[in-house]
């Protein structure tokens, strides 16, 4: 028996869901991010994590933007794939954040919930057209001097873009049956949404981990990922133990934006899975 992916029945949700649900979904996915507590090193409702530009306030500014930057992609006429057209989008939204937010907030985030938005509209098989768009997108190479690049130079994490052309694995192979496992298991929200944490610290190559604190600031994250995910499977308390990591994580000036962005199109993908259940 050929078992259907966890995400198929979004291949139709474009069709089911009006626009503004879809753009709901995405920036529902980011306030919860943003508001799931304590998170090492990132900014939540106890502090701004290893952030000095960025704090809750700013971070929902950021978000109140979004829904503009996902009418537009939604207006954007798919055939013939223009990439120069879908990046000119990406390009005024990452503007708008930073004249509005003055820095930025949500940069991996604008990019990866636009890619998905792309491909959702494409319908049939979402991880292809991922690779497909991400091929297109990156084909015209990167903006120059970004710390992702720096990163893939110095370290070999390939970040964003690694993740991207191959399809979202962190979120399709980890982030998504994960938080819904836990879930089904009688997990509140706020737990597996910490324990989906955990598992993305395992996976997600994340440049901003490695542009902070190098090769060790991405082996604690890793390790970390390890303990708070056991901890929380076993049924055991990980606040304190959190709040302690994230005074270390802000000593070391280390963060995790990628993984907080793959936190953030998790929770989204997991809202329109039960808009397109409830649909369907
Ligand atoms: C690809 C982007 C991020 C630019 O690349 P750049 O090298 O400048 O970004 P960089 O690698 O520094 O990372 C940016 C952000 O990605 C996040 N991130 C880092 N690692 C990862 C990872 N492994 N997985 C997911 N997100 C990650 C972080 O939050 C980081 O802040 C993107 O901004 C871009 O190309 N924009 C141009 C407009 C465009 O094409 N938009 C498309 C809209 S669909
Ligand atoms: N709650 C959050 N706290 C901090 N960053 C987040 C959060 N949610 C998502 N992010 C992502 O992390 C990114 C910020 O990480 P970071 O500040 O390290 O990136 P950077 O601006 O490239 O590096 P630097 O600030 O050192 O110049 C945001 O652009 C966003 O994509």
């Amino acid at each position: 028996m050929i078992r259907m992916p966890l995400y198929a029945p979004l291949t139709t949700i474009c069709r089911t869901l009006p626009d503004d649900r879809l753009s709901e979904a995405f920036c529902r996915g980011a306030r919860r991010e943003l508001l799931l507590t304590p998170k090492p090193g990132l900014v939540d409702v106890f502090d701004n994590g290893s952030h000095d530009d960025l704090n809750l306030i700013v971070m929902q500014q950021s978000i109140d933007l979004l829904p503009l930057y996902y009418h537009d992609l939604m207006a954007i006429t798919l055939s013939p794939f223009d990439p120069e057209v879908v990046r000119t989008v990406g390009l005024a939204a990452e503007e708008r954040m930073m004249i509005h937010c003055g820095t930025n907030t949500h940069k991996g985030y604008v990019f990866l919930s636009g890619l998905v938005l792309l491909a959702l509209r494409y319908g049939r098989d979402l991880r292809h057209n991922l690779r497909q768009l991400s091929r297109q997108l990156f084909a015209g190479g990167r903006q120059s001097g970004s710390h992702g690049v720096a990163c893939q130079h110095l370290y070999g994490c390939t970040g964003i873009v690694g993740e991207c052309l191959d399809g979202l694995p962190s979120l399709f192979e980890h982030g998504l049956p994960c938080y819904r496992s836990y879930r089904n298991q009688g997990m509140d929200e706020t737990r597996a949404g910490l324990a989906l944490m955990g598992r993305l610290m395992q996976v997600v190559e994340d440049t901003t981990s490695y542009h902070r604190a190098g090769m060790h600031g991405a082996t604690v994250i890793r390790h970390d990922g390890v303990v708070l995910e056991k901890r929380l499977a076993a049924g055991g308390q990980v606040e304190d133990w959190l709040v302690q990591r994230n005074h270390y994580y802000r000593q070391l000036n280390l963060t995790m934006g990628g993984v907080a962005d793959m936190m953030a199109l998790t929770f989204a993908l997991d809202q329109l899975l039960d808009e397109e259940g409830a649909a369907s």
